[in-house]
């Protein structure tokens, strides 16, 4: 049998001690592993579905702790004890069942003393009943326990949508939906579609290379034409970003924050492999995957430089700036994200947005276009940012998404209904903004 739960807690204490991504602790926690696709989904939910949670089952496992508090423990039995209470309270795993496999793993990789203890929270948390535990906090603790979110990010959703919209966004965060979008340098949207409907459902989109994924025998992630660049999985907020900017074949594009690559390789799609994309990104190893991703997409346009995006210039007929972001618009896709909240990186974040704002402006003419866009569902990193900058506002023009916000405390921003924005609870995607710029 294959410890699915144990190389499960492998990775996410491997989350907890190295401070990367999820998807990154996946990858090196599976390196080597000759685990079929099924093995290996299973594993990826044990590892997404217990950090999308993680505050309410820290909390479970807090009151049941004797005193104690679950950072107290050594990472492997906290991880575990966090996939054992996931399994119990959210998978529907049989209590006795969940706590029987958790004391052995405890057992085997610790020792008996770990295995008592395992055996006694998971006891009491059993008998744990959520709602009336914390019926007597302040509303904005009750809800991030109920909704799975932090308690800023509550506080700030509920300022931002009011009280009904913010859980409907929290309760949207913790799904997931995958999308495709066919790479028609390498494939046809037809041929894609054929090939994807033996293994999945999918249906159309407003976009015509991009299906959305409704269910499936295999995910579109572990098949062949994947492999072969004939598809990418991207959400459909970030397939509308290429589309904002319109690019047209032989111009000269700069995208100032490129890495990984995904919206540059659809822009050199829409450009038909016809022009010339400049791809700037600080990060030598981020770079390093594009120049490959770009190959393995039939990029022909490219030219990856590792740069920064503050300073380096270039002049193009288009700039795409897709900065790093607090990434509250992505809760669905990187969930540990949701517990790294740092104020102060938060600040340094918003101030570089601008200052490569300035630098887009830079790099283009008159009449240049520059596409800024975030995932993230900040007033400050979003409409705020394009006030400050010395941009025009275009309309971006695509049906079927929201507009900007209007007013945030006390700012307002006239130009709300040029710029779009794609929310979880109203679109089924991430949360992403995107404004069209122009240099007058
Ligand atoms: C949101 S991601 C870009 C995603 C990309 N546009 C895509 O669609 O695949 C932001 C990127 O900005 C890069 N970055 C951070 N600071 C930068 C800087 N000063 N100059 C250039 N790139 C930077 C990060 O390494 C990261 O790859």
């Amino acid at each position: 049998m294959i410890p699915t739960q144990e190389i499960a807690v492998e990775i996410l204490e491997r989350i907890d001690e190295e401070i990367i991504s999820a998807k990154e602790a996946l990858k090196a926690g599976l390196a080597g592993k000759d685990f079929d696709y099924k093995v290996r989904g299973s594993i990826h939910a044990y590892v997404m579905e217990t950090l999308k949670r993680r505050n309410t089952i820290d909390f479970l496992i807090d009151r049941s702790l004797d005193g104690k508090t679950v950072y107290e423990l050594k990472p492997f039995l906290r991880n575990l004890l966090r996939v054992a209470v996931y399994e119990m309270f959210y998978k529907g795993v049989h209590p006795a069942l969940a706590t029987d496999s958790a004391v052995r793993i405890a057992k085997r990789r610790i020792g008996g003393r770990a295995a008592a203890l395992v055996n006694a929270v998971m006891r009491r948390a059993e008998k744990i009943d959520l709602n009336s535990e914390t019926s007597r906090l302040p509303e904005v603790q009750r809800l991030a326990y109920r909704y799975f979110h932090p308690e800023w990010y509550v506080e700030y959703a509920i300022k931002l949508l009011g009280r009904e919209q913010a859980i409907e966004l929290m309760i949207a965060n913790m799904q997931n939906t995958t999308y495709v979008r066919v790479n028609e340098l390498k494939a046809s949207i037809e041929s894609v579609r054929k090939y994807l409907e033996r293994y999945c459902v999918i249906e159309e989109t407003c976009l015509p290379e991009v299906f959305k994924v409704v269910a499936w025998d295999r995910h579109p992630s572990t098949l062949e034409w994947h492999a072969d660049g004939k598809y990418v999985v991207q959400d459909l907020a970030s397939t509308l970003v290429a589309h904002a900017m319109k690019p047209e074949p032989g111009e000269r594009v700069l995208d100032l924050a490129a890495a990984p690559g995904l919206k540059t390789s659809h822009i050199a799609m829409l450009m038909e492999n016809r022009g010339k994309i400049m791809a700037v990104d600080n990060s030598e190893e981020r770079v390093r995957r594009m120049k490959a991703k770009m190959k393995k997409l039939g990029v022909e346009i490219v030219e990856c430089r590792v740069a920064d995006g503050v300073k380096f210039r270039w002049k193009a007929d288009r700039v795409l700036l897709d900065p790093p972001c607090s990434t509250t618009g992505a809760f669905r896709n990187y969930p540990c994200v949701k517990w790294r909240y740092d104020e102060y990186k938060y600040r340094a974040t918003v101030k570089l947005q601008r200052r490569m704002l300035e630098n887009a402006y830079r790099n283009v003419g008159e009449g240049g276009v520059v596409v800024y866009s975030t995932c993230s569902i900040t007033f400050d990193e979003n409409e705020e940012n394009v006030m400050a900058s010395p941009f025009k506002v275009d309309d971006v023009k695509i049906d079927g998404f929201s507009s900007g916000i209007s007013e945030f405390e006390g700012k307002r921003f006239p130009e709300w209904e040029k710029v779009l924005r794609t929310w979880p609870h109203l679109h089924d995607c991430c949360g992403f903004f995107i404004s069209r710029l122009l240099r007058v």
